[in-house]
C-alpha cells in the first residue's frame, strides 16, 4: 500500500496499438514521464513531442498540470504531435504531476482542460505536404483554360478526370413587354436594365395577372423574381389598398429581395407604398409601423407560424387586401420542414378566407423540379396551378469535370476533402471566383482550414479571400460574407446548401461539389450557382470512395441523363398535423364541417386526439355542434412547435472564454457532435468539448488545437409500436411500379452513444477509441420500410459458408447508398438497421430502413414504392463492383453512415440475399 502511494503503475497505450506499463515515482514531474515514454516507446518518441490523454483530455499542460492527479492503475495513451508546430516556450518549470493532492480531475465534471504543452519541439519529418505538389502560378485563367491546365496539372499523374462533358449555352428567347403593363412599370423595368421579357416571365406574369396560380420551375438565374415582382408591383402600385406578402424560407433571400424592390421602387414614386421584412430580425420598435403600413410584408414560414397567423388580428389591414402570395424557393419544402410549411400555408388560406374573406392569388417559384406543379399543389392545397417550365433565359457553357480522388501507394483513394482543397485553391489562385459544396458543416471547416494551408504555401495574400459559409453561423457575419463575395473582397467560399438558393452573390465562375449533394436537383442548382447569365462556367464534381459516388465516377452518362426528381411534402404526419391544428385552432376556431378542405380526412380524427389531451373544446353544450375552441393551457401553441426540425430541445454549444453561444443543436442530433472529449469545428477553428450540462443542455468548450477529430460511435435498435403506414399517394397511380412485399410500419427508433473513436488527421486514421456510457439514449418515434427474407434465401447463404448476418448488413447498406438515386432524399433522411453481430433473431432475417425524422415524413411508404426497383437497384451496385474483398469496399457495401461501417459485411452473402429476395418477390406475385 505504502509501496503504492510512493509508486504509481500505469498504462500507457500508443497511438499504434502498442501499450506498456510505465512506473513512476510519486514525486515524478512532466519531464519524467515523458523521458520514461520516450524510453518504453524509442525510436518512434525519440526527437517527437506528443499528446498524453487521460480519458480524452490532454494531460501534458500549463502550470495547472501541477494539480493533476495520475492514479495508480490510469490508463493513459499518447499520440506524436504530427506537424511541426513549434508553440512558444513555457515559462514555468515542468511542474509535478503528482502533487499528491486530492484528485481534482473530473471527465465527467470537467473543470480542468489542459492545453496543448507550451514547449518548443523539434519538427518532424513532415508529411508530403499537398502545397509542394500544388500549383504556385496565379495567372488568371477562363473555365476553359482552367480544365486543360487541370489536365495537365494537379489531374495528370493521379487520373483524376474520369469524365467531362460540356454542357452548350444557349440564347435568350424573348418577348416584348405585355402592352398591358403600366409606364411607371416599365421604368422601374428599365431602371434595372430590362426592356424585354423572357417569354417564360410574360407567361407566368400573365398568368397571375389574370387571377391563375402560378408555379415557375425555370434553372437557376432565369429571372424568376420578375415573374411575381411584375404583377405584385402593378397591382399595390395601381390603387391604395392591394396587399403581398412574399414568403422566402431564409432571412438572407428576403433581403436580397427587398434590396431588389427597392432599386424598383424610386419609378413607382406617385404611388408611395411600404415594402418591409417582418422577420426575426425586424426591430420590435419597428413592428407596429410595418404592421400599419406595410402593403408589400416579405417574411418566412417561421414568422407566419409564430408571429403573424397567431396575432393575425394586428395584421387585418395586409390579410383582408392580400392579392398575392408569393412563395419562393418552392422546392425547399419538404421533409418535416416541408410539412410544417404546408400546414401553415393552410392555415393562412384559412385564415385570409373564413376571418377577412379574402383568395389570393398564389405565385410559386422552385428549382426544377420533375413534379413542380403537384408538388406546389400539394403545398397550399390547391386545385389548379399554371405551370410555367420553358425555361428561356440565356446560360454560358458549362465544363463538368467528374473527379475522383486517386488511389494512394496504399491502396486507398486519396481524400476528398484534400482534392476539393486543391482544388478549390486553384480556382481562386486563377481568378475563378468558387464556391466549394461541401454536405455537412464539418466538412466546410476542414475544407477552410486544408486550402488556407495551401494558400499560405502557394498564394499566402489569398489565405483571407475564402471562408465559410453556412446557414447556422449568426445573420450579420452571413450577411457580411455574402457583400464580400458579391464585392470582390471573397474570392471563394465553402458552403452547405445554405448557399443553393438564389442568395445574389455576384458572379461566380466555378462550383466544386464535394460528394455528390443528395439528390439531382440539388445537384443541378448548386451547379446552377456558377455562370450565372451567359458567362462561362467550370463544375468539378469530387467523389468520395461511397458507392453513389463511385457508381457516377464508372456511369457518367446516369448522372447526366438523370432526370430530376421529384419532391415530396407529406401534409398528413399525425404529429405534425396535431401540432399546427392546434395552432390553427387557438387563432381562430376549427369547424369540422369546412376545415377538412384545408387539413384534409384526417383532420378529425385527430381533432379527437385534441379533445382527450385536454387542448380542444366542442362550442356547444351537446358537443356536437362542430365548432373546436382551443382551450390548451399555452395561450400561444405555436411558440412551443419548431417548424424546422419536428423536435423542441436544442443543446447550445458555448464557448467558455467569451460565453458565446456558438451554435444550438436539434437534441438528436446533438451528440454526434458535441459530448465530453469532442472536437467540434466552427469557423475553422477547434474547440474541445469539455462538459455536456445535461440538465440545461449546454456543451461548453473551449478553443484547442489538437491534431486528431473525433467521431461518435453509436448503436440505433428498432422496434415495430403497431401501426400500417398510410400508403403513398403516388401508388394510385403508378401501375407500372415493380410489386413487392416490403412493408411500411410505424415503429421506436433508439439511439445510444457508447463512445467516440479519436482520429489523427495527419494521416487520417484511427488512433484509439474512448467508451463512456453516461450519454442519454435518444429515442423517436417514425416510419420503417422492411422486407422479411425468406428461410430458403438465409439457407443457401448459409449453404455456401457465407456469413448471414454479415450479407443482410451489407445488404441493408447497399440499399441506403442506391436510395438518393431513386427518391430525394439525403443519406440523413434515413437510416438502416445494421444487423447486430450476434443476430438478434427478431431482427436479424429482415432488410430495413428507417426514415430520420421524428413522426416521419413519408420516406418509409415512398421506399415502400419503390422497393422493388430498390432491391434491383442495390444488387447492380453490389454485383458491378470490381472490389475482390470478402468485406466489400466504400463503392458497394461500406458505409461511412455506420459507425461499424466496415466491420461484420459479406458481400457475397449480400448478393446471394438481394438475388434471392428478387427472385422470391417475382415468385410471390
Ligand atoms: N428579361 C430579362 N432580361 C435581362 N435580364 C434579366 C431579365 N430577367 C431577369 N434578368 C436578370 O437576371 C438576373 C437573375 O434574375 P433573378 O435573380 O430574378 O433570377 P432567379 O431565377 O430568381 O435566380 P435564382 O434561381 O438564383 O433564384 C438578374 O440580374 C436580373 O436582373
Amino acid at each position: 500500500m505504502a509501496n503504492q502511494q510512493q509508486q504509481r503503475v500505469i498504462r500507457v497505450r500508443a497511438h499504434d496499438g502498442r501499450s506498456t506499463a510505465v512506473t513512476l515515482a510519486a514525486a515524478a514531474t512532466v519531464q519524467d514521464l515523458k523521458t520514461a515514454l520516450r524510453s518504453s516507446f524509442a525510436p518512434a518518441l525519440a526527437s517527437r513531442d506528443f499528446h498524453l490523454f487521460l480519458k480524452g483530455v490532454n494531460l501534458l499542460a500549463d502550470a495547472k498540470v501541477g494539480n493533476l492527479p495520475i492514479a495508480h492503475g490510469d490508463s493513459l495513451s499518447f499520440i506524436p504531435v504530427a506537424a511541426a508546430k513549434p508553440t512558444p516556450p513555457s515559462t514555468t518549470a515542468p511542474p509535478n504531476i503528482f502533487s499528491g493532492k486530492k484528485r481534482k480531475f473530473s471527465w465527467r465534471g470537467g473543470e480542468d482542460i489542459y492545453a496543448k504543452i507550451a514547449k518548443p519541439t523539434p519538427p518532424p519529418p513532415p508529411p508530403p505536404s499537398p502545397a509542394a505538389i500544388s500549383c504556385h502560378g496565379m495567372l488568371p485563367l477562363n473555365p476553359t483554360q482552367m480544365v486543360e491546365h487541370l489536365r495537365e496539372g494537379m489531374g495528370k499523374s493521379g487520373g483524376q478526370i474520369t469524365h467531362s462533358e460540356e454542357i452548350p449555352g444557349r440564347e435568350a428567347m424573348f418577348s416584348d413587354l405585355p402592352i398591358h403593363l403600366s409606364s411607371a412599370m416599365r421604368n422601374a423595368l428599365r431602371s434595372i436594365g430590362i426592356t424585354k421579357l423572357y417569354t417564360h416571365q410574360s407567361l407566368a406574369v400573365k398568368s397571375a395577372v389574370d387571377g391563375e396560380h402560378v408555379v415557375v420551375s425555370t434553372s437557376t438565374s432565369s429571372g424568376k423574381s420578375l415573374c411575381y415582382n411584375i404583377p405584385v408591383l402593378e397591382s399595390i402600385s395601381q390603387s391604395s389598398s392591394p396587399c403581398a406578402l412574399y414568403i422566402f424560407p431564409t432571412k438572407a433571400l428576403a433581403q436580397d429581395q427587398l434590396k431588389t424592390l427597392l432599386e424598383m421602387k424610386p419609378a413607382f414614386s406617385q404611388s408611395e407604398f411600404d415594402v418591409s421584412i417582418y422577420d426575426g430580425d425586424t426591430a420590435m420598435k419597428d413592428r407596429t409601423r410595418i404592421r400599419n403600413n406595410a402593403r408589400l410584408l416579405i417574411t418566412n414560414p417561421d414568422m407566419l407560424h409564430m408571429s403573424i397567423l397567431p396575432c393575425h388580428g394586428q395584421f387585418k389591414r395586409i390579410l383582408s387586401n392580400l392579392r398575392y402570395i408569393v412563395v419562393d424557393e418552392a422546392h425547399y419544402y419538404k421533409g418535416a420542414f416541408g410539412c410544417h410549411a404546408a400546414l401553415i400555408l393552410r392555415r393562412l388560406k384559412r385564415i385570409c378566407s373564413s376571418v377577412y374573406g379574402c383568395n389570393p392569388t398564389f405565385i410559386f417559384c422552385t428549382a426544377t423540379l420533375a413534379n413542380p406543379r403537384e408538388h406546389v399543389m400539394e403545398l397550399a392545397k390547391l386545385d389548379r396551378v399554371v405551370l410555367v417550365e420553358n425555361d428561356a433565359s440565356p446560360c454560358g457553357s458549362k465544363k463538368f469535370l467528374l473527379w475522383n480522388p486517386p488511389i494512394t501507394a496504399q491502396e486507398r483513394r486519396s481524400n476528398p476533402v484534400l482534392e476539393v482543397s486543391r482544388l478549390f485553391a486553384e480556382m481562386v489562385q486563377h481568378g475563378l471566383r468558387c464556391i466549394a459544396f461541401c454536405k455537412t458543416r464539418k466538412m466546410c471547416e476542414q475544407v477552410l482550414i486544408q486550402t488556407r494551408q495551401i494558400l499560405q504555401k502557394t498564394a499566402s495574400e489569398l489565405v483571407d479571400s475564402i471562408c465559410v459559409y453556412r446557414g447556422g453561423y449568426v445573420a450579420s457575419d452571413r450577411r457580411q460574407i455574402e457583400a464580400d463575395l458579391f464585392g470582390g473582397k471573397l474570392r471563394g467560399v465553402a458552403a452547405t446548401n445554405a448557399l443553393e438558393l438564389g442568395i445574389d452573390v455576384g458572379h461566380i465562375d466555378a462550383t466544386l461539389h464535394l460528394g455528390f449533394p443528395g439528390s439531382m436537383a440539388s445537384f443541378w442548382q448548386q451547379a446552377g450557382r456558377s455562370g450565372r447569365r451567359s458567362k462561362q462556367s467550370i463544375d468539378v464534381y469530387v467523389a468520395f470512395d461511397g458507392a453513389l459516388d463511385q457508381y457516377f465516377m464508372r456511369s457518367p452518362h446516369k448522372l447526366f441523363g438523370k432526370p430530376v426528381e421529384h419532391c415530396q411534402v407529406d401534409s398528413h404526419n399525425h404529429k405534425v398535423l396535431e401540432q399546427q391544428l392546434a395552432c390553427a385552432a387557438s387563432e381562430y376556431s376549427l369547424r369540422s364541417e369546412y376545415d377538412e378542405c384545408y387539413f384534409g380526412s384526417s383532420m378529425n380524427s385527430v381533432i379527437t386526439t385534441l379533445k382527450d389531451k385536454g387542448c380542444l373544446i366542442n362550442n356547444s353544450s351537446g358537443g356536437n355542434s362542430g365548432v373546436w375552441k382551443y382551450i390548451g393551457h399555452d395561450k400561444k401553441p405555436s411558440q412551443n412547435v419548431s417548424i424546422r426540425a419536428i423536435e423542441h430541445h436544442r443543446y447550445k454549444v458555448i464557448d467558455r472564454k467569451s460565453n458565446r453561444v456558438l451554435e444550438e443543436i436539434e437534441e438528436s442530433k446533438a451528440f454526434f457532435q458535441v459530448y465530453e472529449g469532442a472536437i467540434y469545428m466552427h469557423q475553422g477553428v477547434s474547440y474541445l468539448v469539455d462538459k455536456i450540462d445535461l440538465c440545461s443542455r449546454i456543451a461548453y468548450c473551449k478553443v484547442f488545437d489538437l491534431d486528431y477529430y473525433t467521431k461518435v460511435k453509436d448503436y440505433t435498435e428498432i422496434s415495430f409500436i403497431g401501426g400500417d403506414v398510410d400508403e403513398h399517394p403516388a401508388s394510385q397511380c403508378k401501375p407500372d411500379i415493380t410489386r413487392t412485399t416490403a412493408q411500411a410500419n410505424a415503429c421506436k427508433v433508439t439511439t445510444r452513444w457508447v463512445g467516440f473513436d479519436r482520429i489523427l488527421k495527419s494521416i487520417n486514421q484511427k488512433s484509439d477509441t474512448i467508451t463512456f456510457n453516461h450519454l442519454p439514449p435518444y429515442s423517436f418515434e417514425t416510419q420503417a420500410v422492411w422486407v422479411q427474407i425468406p428461410q430458403s434465401v438465409r439457407a443457401t447463404v448459409e449453404q455456401r459458408g457465407s456469413q448471414f448476418l454479415h450479407g443482410v448488413h451489407a445488404a441493408s447498406h447497399a440499399l441506403l447508398s442506391i436510395l438518393p438515386l431513386h427518391m430525394m432524399c439525403n443519406g440523413s433522411d434515413l437510416g438502416t438497421q445494421c444487423a447486430e453481430p450476434q443476430g438478434n433473431s427478431e431482427t436479424s432475417d429482415r432488410i430495413l430502413l428507417y426514415d430520420k425524422h421524428s413522426g416521419g415524413i413519408g420516406l418509409a411508404s415512398q421506399a415502400k414504392l419503390l422497393f422493388g426497383e430498390l432491391l434491383a437497384s442495390a444488387l447492380e451496385l453490389v454485383e458491378t463492383c470490381s472490389c475482390t474483398n470478402f468485406d466489400g469496399c466504400p463503392s458497394c457495401i461500406q458505409s461511412f453512415a455506420c459507425s461499424d461501417c466496415i466491420k461484420n459485411l459479406d458481400k457475397e452473402a449480400a448478393i446471394l440475399i438481394l438475388k434471392g429476395l428478387i427472385q422470391y418477390e417475382k415468385l410471390y406475385f
